[in-house]
């Protein structure tokens, strides 16, 4: 068997699948993507395409090592999301193949169902208790809500107060009868990462997630130094590479590599893997679409140490599309009781609906993260 095209279809509300069709007609979707960087990544889909066109699919290996190792410059945010949706593809089109699901490729399940968690938007307190109220009653108990707004360098104690206070009046709420993680999103600096954690203690969220960003990750032991709160970070750390310095640093409880940024599911394979040698936990990130998503389920089914996973259903992100509106057999991401149940079809398990993924490819707007600035001007983070 031979690839003969690689097709991507940028699409609302910020994804990018893509197609790689083989001489013998079986095709694998893949998911390439950075949120914001959609045609960077379409441009490095094709580059590396360059060097798969011809190639036997089954080669997974040898071909995800071409693609690395291959340039020079490696690694990143782009090029690890290109060879992410490629390397998604080049599984589907192997469990296709030999009539078998990714996980089972990789060896069966370690287990029946994986958590999963729900995001919860809404910048009041009461808009948060009434988006965890509504998510409950279609059997969510585990969410996520963003830390806190902009947070400057060095901030007052209203800003603290009002961080905390939306925790406080969630715990008021529901007690422990829900848990939720806090993405400080790596808008807070180390300084007032350190007085935030100490006044969320109390409250005991399930865990922190970028306390700081992925640049100051050796933040991670000393703020985990000071805590009892799970510290959670790896949305934007793209190779095992990457991962090793933080699991040898020590400090994460959870790691959160993205299918679809950290070269996929070969590469987050392994990273599960030295996770485990490390007793940390995995959460796959996953804030986009249906593939991605699934080659996260492929990835939690054989990971023992996989604890729950990030969906984007109803997150804030998604206007324009959408989690399952691309994908035919919407049926089969069968959930139970807040958990996911294995795809059980070939590949990755999805029915792409390749009619309206041509029909919603044609002139899409590009998202883009918000640029946000402090009130004396200076560039916040997002
Ligand atoms: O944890 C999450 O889902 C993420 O932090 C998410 O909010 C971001 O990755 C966002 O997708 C970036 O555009
Ligand atoms: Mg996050």
């Amino acid at each position: 068997m031979k690839i003969t095209k690689l097709t991507t279809y940028r699409l609302p509300p910020r994804w990018m699948f893509l197609k790689i069709e083989t001489d013998e007609g079986v095709v694998g979707w893949g998911e390439p993507v950075i949120e914001g960087r959609a045609k960077s990544v379409e441009a490095a889909v094709h580059e590396l395409g360059e060097m798969l066109i011809g190639q036997d699919p089954a080669r997974i290996n040898d071909l995800w090592q071409v693609m690395y190792r291959g340039g020079f410059y490696r690694g990143g945010p782009i090029l690890m999301s290109a060879i992410a949706g490629i390397d998604q593809a080049l599984w589907d089109i192997k469990g296709k193949v030999l009539n078998a699901p990714v996980w089972q490729l990789l060896g069966g399940q370690v287990r029946d169902k994986i958590k999963a968690y729900s995001w919860v938007g809404g910048d009041r307190p009461a808009d948060v208790i009434e988006g965890i109220t509504a998510l409950r009653k279609i059997g969510f108990d585990t969410f996520k809500l963003n830390g806190c707004e902009e947070m400057g360098i060095i901030d007052n104690s209203r800003k603290i107060d009002d961080a905390v206070n939306t925790v406080a009046q969630i715990r008021e709420a529901f007690g422990n009868e829900i848990e939720f993680g806090l993405d400080f999103h790596g808008r807070v600096s180390a300084p007032m990462a350190k007085v935030l954690i100490k006044e969320l203690e109390q409250y005991r969220p399930l865990f922190i997630e970028e306390p700081v960003l992925a640049e100051q990750a050796e933040y991670y032991p000393r703020l985990a130094a000071q805590t009892h709160i799970p510290i959670a970070a790896g949305e934007r750390m793209f190779s095992r590479f990457e991962f090793k310095r933080v699991l040898e640093a020590g400090g994460l409880a959870i790691l959160q590599p993205d299918l679809s940024h950290a070269g996929g599911i070969t590469e987050c394979f392994k990273i599960s893997g030295m996770a485990e040698a490390y007793d940390v936990s995995l959460a796959p990130h996953c804030p986009l679409g249906p593939i991605a998503l699934a080659a996260c389920l492929h990835i939690d089914f054989v990971s023992r140490n996989a604890v729950f996973q990030e969906q984007s259903m109803g997150i804030h992100y998604n206007k324009g599309a959408e989690l399952l509106d691309f994908v035919k057999n919407k049926e089969d991401f069968k959930m139970d009781g807040g958990h996911f149940m294995p795809l059980m079809k070939p590949g990755l398990g999805v029915d792409i609906d390749e009619e309206q993924v041509i029909a919603r490819s044609k002139n899409v707007t590009d998202w883009r993260n918000p640029l946000w600035r402090y009130p004396d001007g200076a560039v916040a983070e997002w």
